[in-house]
């Protein structure tokens, strides 16, 4: 009887959470393995060439750094099981959430975009965002969109302007016809014309184009015209003096929903639209995307903070004056989307699937925010920089999502509003007035002003913001360090990949663009690991022990350059002075490493494909990979160490979206674009690594081959014979961008010139070891 009521109470609930059954036998697979590991372990601390003094060439340093990287390459793979250990999808069951209640009892959504830089995130990118959150199919009176323009750029809201004319006419055309996805240029470049609704299709498209050429020219002048300033009294804001780095906050609100005016051709209202730049002076730190989502944010809280005063200095009589502010703010609503500017929603229905985890009575209350993955509309078959992460997103997020929580990627999250603002679970007190539209009197104007106060500079001066409040501060990704503040503060999230993706974003299409962002990402994580909230201090007694070992698999990207550096350095360069660090092939110690390498290589192949890459786009990633790792992750590693000396400073380098027409066509060919490459000393050790181990490779087998070594001394040197024939073959782009490639995607001679000099002095002073 007791196992039935809790079937149907399982069924009554507005989500499922499934785990995935016979992981057994891959946990019998990942103990072999972890035995292979062991036993390189053993391997390596029992031969250590104490007693090599008969030729000093080094072999004992050598030796002592491999088997660090071992120890190193073994520690992580330990690590990466705790993703890996228990998966788990959660399904919501949105009928039911319908059925059961009143889509206007649902609770308000603020949906934040972010934007930055009208040169590199094109204002048109910004408002087609904006425009498919405005058309999400949700109550409009209960939908905002906030856009946050750390530009400061009356181009970008010139396009908002455009924007809102347009979404009057485009909403209603989503809603009229069902389409999907709503982000304009999305639709118009996938979906064809259809004969159904001909005459709306080619209407509305040409509207799109106009107001498109419209915002590109003004955009490529860089200026706004006299007689479009006229057209808005928010242009007044800005003068010649307004620069990026200097200006007063703006507020305004470009829609009101309350207002008559606010609605769309059909005379249905439309979601609230409001743009915002936070104040910036030269003297404040801003903190970069972390500061705009707070100045976003805390709209709600400054109200609460001046509640509190007067509660204190006021009579009680004035509590009830106080009490009428509180509730009449912009918006307040309960629950919070934050996206980057370019990551356009494409599932329309997905706020009702997200309700579904938030309001589901039992299992629900405690559920902090839900993340979804972040996947990208630009990407090739194959993948070639690897942008997309599809065993991380299919399994490694589920797997952290079986400890309870998944990670806050920045984009495509739902918060709970009270989650993000510092309060603790236990503290929480649910809020059961979920409709926040408030009957507020105040005009357009008086809001606009009201909110600019809680956009300035000072606002945050000597408060909790940044620390114990809101996103976290100084780490350039201010994503992660937050997301693990919540979870210790006791609260639960969940990780959600549906069927139909929930947001595209755009992906770096050069090298160049893909390292520099894996360099912030790298170094920003590393820097939590260092900070206090490394998840095994912070974390300890807080979250379990998979869920602090989960996060540092990504947290520890950067160190894990050292070891595999250490492997593609040392391996080719004692090929070249035949010096063997590893076993022969008929020695049974050969069996671990064998098979170690094989197992995991072929695991992760298969991960792979049933993840839905293809085996070039595995084999893509494993270039990416190694390049990363011995460029982006060094670099960071490195900035980590000065930055702790206080030599440098965090920095946000804004992902550029835009792309000429060359690099695009060059990126749909999935021919690499190793040029323009404002990093070149990223480019020097990546050439430097590939010839090494070509010289490395043909220096080992011309020894073996001219010298006529016998057997066991060549098959001694056979695994490093492989490590860098490997390394040549995942590589082979390379040599052809620096010995075939004449266009601007090659790599020029002077890099090769300088890694060969590079090379020949390393050779030099190894022989000095
Ligand atoms: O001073 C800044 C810098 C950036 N941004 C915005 O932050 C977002 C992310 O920047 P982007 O350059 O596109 O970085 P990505 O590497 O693509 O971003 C990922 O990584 C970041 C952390 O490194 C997270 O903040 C993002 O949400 C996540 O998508 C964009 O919308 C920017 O407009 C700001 O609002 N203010
Ligand atoms: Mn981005």
């Amino acid at each position: 009887m007791g196992e039935k009521s809790c079937e149907i109470e399982e069924r009554v609930g507005l989500f499922e959470r499934k785990e995935v059954r016979k992981r057994g036998v891959y946990k019998v697979f990942a103990s072999t393995i972890f035995a292979a590991i062991c036993f390189i372990w053993v391997y390596r601390f029992r031969n250590i060439p104490y007693d090599d003094d008969d030729d000093d060439d080094g072999r004992y340093w050598y030796w002592l750094l491999l088997f660090m990287s071992e120890f190193a390459f073994g520690l992580y793979w330990i690590i990466t099981q705790s993703v890996r250990w228990r998966i788990v999808y959660h399904t919501p069951f949105k009928h039911t959430l319908l059925n059961r209640y009143d889509e206007q009892k649902l609770g308000g959504v603020d949906i934040f975009v972010c934007t930055a830089d009208p040169i590199l995130e094109p204002p048109m990118i910004v408002i087609n965002t904006v425009l498919s959150a405005m058309a999400y199919n949700y109550p409009s009176n209960n939908l905002t969109v906030y856009l946050s323009d750390d530009g400061g750029s009356d181009l970008t809201f010139y396009a908002l302007f455009k924007a809102s004319i347009f979404s009057k006419h485009w909403v209603p055309f989503c809603t009229r016809f069902n389409i999907q996805p709503r982000s304009p240029e999305a639709y118009f470049a996938t979906q064809n014309y259809t004969t159904n609704f001909a005459q709306e299709w080619l209407s509305i498209k040409k509207l799109y184009e106009n107001m498109k050429r419209d915002i590109e020219s003004v955009v490529a002048n860089g200026k706004v015209p006299d007689d479009a300033r006229k057209q808005h009294n928010g242009f007044s804001e800005w003068n010649h003096k307004t620069t990026k780095q200097d200006h007063q906050s703006i507020v305004q609100i470009m829609i009101d929903g309350r207002d008559k005016n606010g609605v769309d051709e059909d005379g249905y209202g439309l979601a609230t639209l409001v743009y915002m730049a936070r104040e910036k002076r030269p003297n404040y730190p801003h903190h970069f995307k972390a500061g705009a989502m707070n100045a976003l944010v805390c709209h709600h809280y400054m109200y609460i903070y001046i509640y509190i005063c007067m509660y204190i200095y006021l009579l009680s009589l004035l509590m009830c004056l106080v009490q009428i502010r509180v509730s009449s703010e912009i918006t307040n609503a309960p629950y919070i989307l934050n996206l980057d500017c370019d990551m356009y929603p494409n599932n329309a229905d997905i706020i009702h699937e997200v309700l579904c985890f938030f309001m589901d009575e039992v299992k629900g209350h405690d559920i902090a925010y839900v993340q979804f993955p972040q996947n990208y509309n630009n990407l090739t078959n194959n993948d070639h920089y690897a942008n997309s992460c599809l065993a991380t997103d299919k399994l490694e997020l589920a797997g952290i999502c079986g400890h309870g929580a998944a990670l806050y990627c920045g984009t495509g999250c739902f918060h709970r509003r009270e989650s993000l603002s510092g309060t603790y679970f236990k503290d929480y007190l649910p809020n059961k007035d979920t409709n926040p539209k408030r009957e507020d009197k105040r005009t357009v104007n008086e809001l606009n002003e009201a909110s600019k106060a809680l956009a300035t500079c000072t606002f945050e001066k000597d408060t909790q913001w940044g620390k114990e409040m809101g996103l976290v501060y100084g780490i350039p990704v201010e994503d992660i360090a937050t997301g693990l503040a919540i979870s210790c503060r006791g609260w639960k999230s969940i990780y959600y990949n549906p069927e139909r993706k929930a947001f595209l974003g755009v992906a770096p299409t050069t090298l160049d663009v893909a390292l520099v962002q894996h360099k912030r990402w790298s170094e920003g994580m590393f820097q939590v690991f260092f900070s206090k909230y490394c998840p095994f201090i912070y974390g300890h007694g807080k979250i379990n022990f998979g869920l602090q070992m989960g996060y540092c698999v990504y947290l520890l990207w950067a160190p894990m350059s050292l070891p595999t550096l250490s492997y593609v350095i040392v391996s080719p360069i004692t090929l070249l002075r035949g010096i063997p660090l590893f076993p022969q092939l008929t020695s049974l110690w050969f069996l671990p490493f064998a098979y170690a390498f094989v197992a995991t290589n072929a695991y992760s192949l298969g991960e792979a494909l049933s993840c839905g890459s293809t085996i070039k786009g595995w084999w893509n990633l494993q270039r990416m990979r190694l390049i990363r790792r011995t460029t982006s992750y060094l670099f960071s590693f490195i900035d980590n160490i000065t930055k702790k000396f206080g030599l440098s400073q965090t920095n946000f380098v804004i992902t550029d979206k835009v792309v000429s027409e060359d690099v695009q066509k060059r990126y749909e060919q999935e021919v690499i674009d190793f040029g323009n490459s404002s990093n070149s000393i990223m480019l020097t050790i990546l050439a430097t690594v590939a010839l090494l181990n070509l010289f490395g490779l043909v220096g080992g087998i011309m020894r073996i081959v001219i010298m006529d070594l016998g057997f066991t001394s060549s098959s001694q040197l056979m695994i490093q014979i492989m490590v860098s024939a490997l390394v040549v073959m995942v590589y082979l782009p390379v040599y052809e961008a620096l010995f075939i490639r004449t266009d601007k995607g090659s790599i020029s001679s002077s890099i090769m010139f300088k890694s060969i000099a590079f090379i020949s002095l390393g050779c030099c002073l190894a022989h000095f070891i």
